[in-house]
């Protein structure tokens, strides 16, 4: 371990984010009663621009008027680079309730996109008097971001979370697809006339983990667009779970069970952390910092393992 200790992410159940749009309030109550961990509300892509106004009304108002339980509750504000997201900023945190928890920053590219939404951020809940401070999270959706990870997760202490968001990452990046996550079909090995599918997002996730384990940030997998594909969810979701990632997104009410499943330590990978820990424990009695646990090596580092399948259990069940 390096002489700078790895700062410990927030310790809130992030398994799904489910969104729904801002100009959709016939869905809201229905998005509060689902069993997602967080609730995005959407003021940007999956809202048209003449609604853009409204939608934000909708907004403000829920987040007072609804009953949103003890979710985590933000609001996805439009980009940088549209007339939309100061309005947004401001109107949310002049005008929101003490229930609002984050802003999801879309497509930023730079920590200096952070900065400029926490200068504007501290001054109105400055202005206003605002007793709890608004917590970040962010999407890296463009090669700008993917490029920038690192310096964009240590960009503020209000960043909590950093998503992928497959859709807008694969057109900054020209990717010949218009899927949204999971396999793609031109994406594959060939070997004696077998076609073996590779994973496209992986190489930007694998970066996502790691700019966010370095920083104290947690990382999630994003949208996965064809809300049919409950299996290619589930395989997307394993995946993304195994390399790291604490959560995914849902853009459809179908997809939060299989996120909270999935995102959920088993019982049998929980007993057998447990298992391999008590293993540890008695080889330490015996001064021994390597054992063998089913026919396989475990040591030191297996205690870290699985502490982190533990913690998350404990974690999800509060
Ligand atoms: C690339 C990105 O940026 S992704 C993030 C931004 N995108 C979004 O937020 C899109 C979120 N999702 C949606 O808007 C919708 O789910 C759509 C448009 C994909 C599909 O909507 P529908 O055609 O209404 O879906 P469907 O008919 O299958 O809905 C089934 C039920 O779930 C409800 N529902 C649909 N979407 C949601 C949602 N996001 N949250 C909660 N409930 C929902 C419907 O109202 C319907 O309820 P009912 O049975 O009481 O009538
Ligand atoms: O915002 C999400 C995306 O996939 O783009
Ligand atoms: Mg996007």
């Amino acid at each position: 371990m390096s002489f700078k200790i790895q700062p410990a992410a927030p310790a809130r159940p992030n398994r799904c984010q489910l969104f729904g749009p801002g100009s959709r309030p016939a869905i809201f109550e229905k998005m509060a009663a689902s069993d997602a961990d967080v609730i995005n509300l959407d003021l940007e892509d999956s809202v048209a621009p003449s609604d853009k106004d409204s939608a934000r009304a909708n907004v403000i108002a829920a987040i007072s008027d609804v009953d949103w339980g003890n979710k985590t509750f933000s609001v996805r504000i439009n980009g940088l680079d549209t007339p939309f997201w100061y309005r947004d900023v401001v109107d949310l945190l002049e005008q929101a309730g003490e229930r609002l928890d984050q802003i999801m920053i879309p497509k930023v590219g730079c920590a200096g996109d952070i900065y400029a939404v926490d200068a504007l951020v501290t001054a109105v809940e400055a202005a206003k008097g605002r007793a709890k401070r608004i917590s970040f999270e962010v999407i890296i959706e463009s090669a700008a971001g993917i490029a920038h990870v690192e310096e964009i997760a240590a960009a503020s202490p209000r960043l909590q979370a950093m998503s992928l968001g497959a859709a807008d990452f694969a057109a900054s990046m020209g990717m010949q697809t218009t899927g949204i996550g999971g396999t793609q079909e031109n994406y594959y090995m060939h070997r004696d006339g077998q076609k073996h599918w590779s994973d496209p997002w992986h190489w930007a996730q694998a970066a996502i983990v790691a700019a966010c384990r370095t920083h104290g940030v947690l990382p999630v997998d994003g949208p996965f667009g064809d809300f049919s594909d409950d299996e290619g969810f589930r395989a997307q979701a394993r995946r993304s779970a195994t390399l790291g990632m604490v959560g995914k997104w849902a853009i459809h009410p179908k997809q939060v069970a299989i996120a909270n499943e999935v995102f959920t330590p088993s019982a049998e990978a929980v007993a057998e952390a447990r298992e391999i820990l008590a293993a540890m424990e008695a080889a330490k009695a015996k001064g021994e910092g390597a054992t063998v646990y089913k026919g396989r090596l475990v040591d030191i580092a297996s205690i870290k393992q699985a502490e982190v399948i533990v913690r998350q259990s404990e974690m999800i069940s509060g």
